[in-house]
């Protein structure tokens, strides 16, 4: 393990690995916060989409790490990602410039057997994800409830009614959590007047994402609904790997010099 690089040799084939960091057993939420997640709330006020992404097997912290043990308080050390971005959010927003207008939203969603439900509208509703015509590249969830809301208090009884909906529909069909994967957005449209009187509007989001428990793969089970779950697990996972990788090299390949 070099240069934030990890080397697997398995025989004549070499495999690498790069990473930017790593947390030991001991690093708070706060530190995973300031170090990650923080640097992201300028940019979703500067319009730019992010995504923090949770992942891992079943059991090792991924929805502790995006929501904590408690979030009927701000106080509590294992107040978890969703609900400090939106207090640093609101923060941020009551510093910048009083001219500027701003509106916060927010969604929850979670996506199970390729299926998306809505989890603020009670009930579950199941929602379509499509191409945004407008948006190249992008994608749109139809008829998704987006919240608005004013302080961090609302985004937390928001996460609490998703949470809720999760839990229960987890028990009715007999799944947990960990089979599903769970969005939770934080939207934020700012209006200012520019020197010419124009209007500029920016509009950028904070995508908080707890995916299901990796182990599923290749685990099918014995059952007709396991299999098909870990099948679009594997899948989706996959597919998520594969669009990181693409992003990465692309990324890559676009600060490279190239010949004059
Ligand atoms: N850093 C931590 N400090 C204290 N407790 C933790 C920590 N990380 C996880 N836990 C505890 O470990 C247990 C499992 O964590 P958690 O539910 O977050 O795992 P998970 O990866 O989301 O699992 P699943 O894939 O099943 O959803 C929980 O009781 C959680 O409170």
């Amino acid at each position: 393990m070099t240069n934030n690089e990890l080397v697997v040799r398995s025989g004549a084939v070499e495999r690498r690995y790069g990473f930017d960091g790593v947390f030991g057993e001991e690093t708070s939420q706060k530190e995973v916060y300031n170090s990650v997640v923080s640097p992201l709330i300028d940019c979703i006020i500067a319009g730019y989409n992010c995504t923090v992404f949770a992942y891992g097997q079943t059991g090792t912290g991924k929805t502790y790490t995006m929501i904590g043990d408690r979030i009927d308080t701000l106080e509590d050390v294992s107040v978890g990602m969703i609900p400090r971005s939106a207090s640093h959010l609101f923060d941020e927003l009551e510093r910048i410039d009083s001219k500027i207008e701003h509106t916060v939203r927010v969604s929850f969603i979670e996506i199970y057997n390729e299926e998306v439900r809505d989890l603020l509208t009670g009930g579950g509703t199941t929602v379509k994800i499509y191409d945004d015509p407008e948006n190249r590249g992008s994608v749109c969830v139809k008829g998704v409830k987006e919240a608005t809301v004013f302080t961090v208090q609302e985004v937390n009884e928001l996460l609490q009614v998703g949470l809720a909906e999760r839990q229960t529909t987890s028990t009715n069909v007999n799944r947990q959590s960990s089979r599903s994967h769970s969005i939770f957005t934080l939207s934020v449209v700012t209006r200012e007047l520019t020197v010419e009187g124009d209007e500029l509007i920016k509009v950028g989001k904070l995508y908080l994402v707890d995916l299901a428990g990796s182990e599923n793969i290749g685990r099918s089970g014995s059952t007709e609904m396991r299999a098909r779950e870990a099948g679009n697990i594997n899948k989706s996972l996959l597919t998520l790997g594969k669009v990181i990788k693409a992003l990465a090299q692309k990324a890559q390949h676009e600060a490279r010099p190239r010949p004059a």
